[in-house]
């Protein structure tokens, strides 16, 4: 098999988003993506100048940081990006699985995989206006098709603006059968400069009240909490 490239690997740390939130965690961060997002926090994961510092590694090896980082016990595994569905994290997410780890994977739903089927948990993230992308309809159902045979399947959605929660509420309409996350969007991606708590709180409390205006109960609204904590920082 083809080395993965691999930007970062880290942990453990709590989980910062969504269905999982707070659950201790190490994070293998796969290197490169087939999306641009204006906002996204993980670049040094996306564009190519940050190439030569991604590794290539073999499941095994990366194994080996994965288990040497968790000292030894089985929690969970959180594979994020990038977008680690370019890639072929099947190997992994089965040694992960053999070996009692959970297993959680983050993708925007623009290539679908059928590991995603192995997996405990699968988080789809499609991309709202804001983001400059226009995700494909298709390839997220294809993505949901993908992940029927995992342990759990949910929508996790950025909100920036009114526009972008129009978006989430017509996504989460065309899938009625996934639990929908909304996380207000962080303007603030420089790993090098503070995110203060108060603004974190602000954004937070407009995208509550655009949820209770709403009348929209058939979801959850969360901060990041890995940002609240340690703002942009790498390797947390
Ligand atoms: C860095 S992405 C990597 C996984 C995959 N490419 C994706 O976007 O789902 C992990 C999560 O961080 C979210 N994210 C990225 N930049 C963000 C920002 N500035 N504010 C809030 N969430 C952000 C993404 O939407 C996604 O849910
Ligand atoms: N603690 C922590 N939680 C996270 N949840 C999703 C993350 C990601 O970048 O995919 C992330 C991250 O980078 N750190
Ligand atoms: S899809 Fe995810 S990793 Fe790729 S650019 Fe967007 S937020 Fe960043
Ligand atoms: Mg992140």
């Amino acid at each position: 098999m083809k080395p993965l490239r691999i930007a970062e690997i880290f942990g453990p740390t709590i989980q910062g988003e969504g269905a999982l939130i707070g659950e201790p965690t190490v994070f293998v961060r796969a290197g490169g993506c087939d999306y641009r997002c204006s906002w996204c926090d993980s670049m040094h994961a996306v564009d190519s100048a940050y190439r030569d510092a991604w590794a290539p590694m073999t499941t095994e090896a990366i194994w080996a940081e994965v288990a040497r980082l968790s000292g030894g016990r089985a929690l969970t595994l959180s594979i994020s990006g990038g977008n680690p569905a370019i890639q072929d994290f099947g190997q992994l997410v089965a040694r992960a699985r053999a070996e009692g780890y959970r297993t959680a994977l983050e993708t925007q739903g623009s290539v679908a995989r059928d590991w995603f089927a192995g997996l405990d948990m699968l988080v789809l993230s499609p991309k709202p206006p804001s983001s400059g992308e226009v995700p494909d309809p298709e390839a997220l159902a294809a993505c949901i098709a993908a992940g029927q045979g995992a342990g759990a399947m949910v929508l996790k959605m950025v909100i920036f603006d009114a526009e972008d929660y129009a978006f989430a509420r017509r996504i989460a309409a065309d899938h009625p059968g996934l639990p929908v996350y909304l996380q207000p969007g962080n303007p603030e991606t420089d790993p090098d400069r503070p995110v203060a708590a108060q603004d974190v709180a602000d954004r937070l409390l407009w995208l509550v009240e655009m949820v209770t205006a709403d009348g929209w109960f058939g979801v959850r609204v969360l901060p990041q909490l890995h940002v609240l904590l340690w703002g942009n920082q790498r390797g947390v």
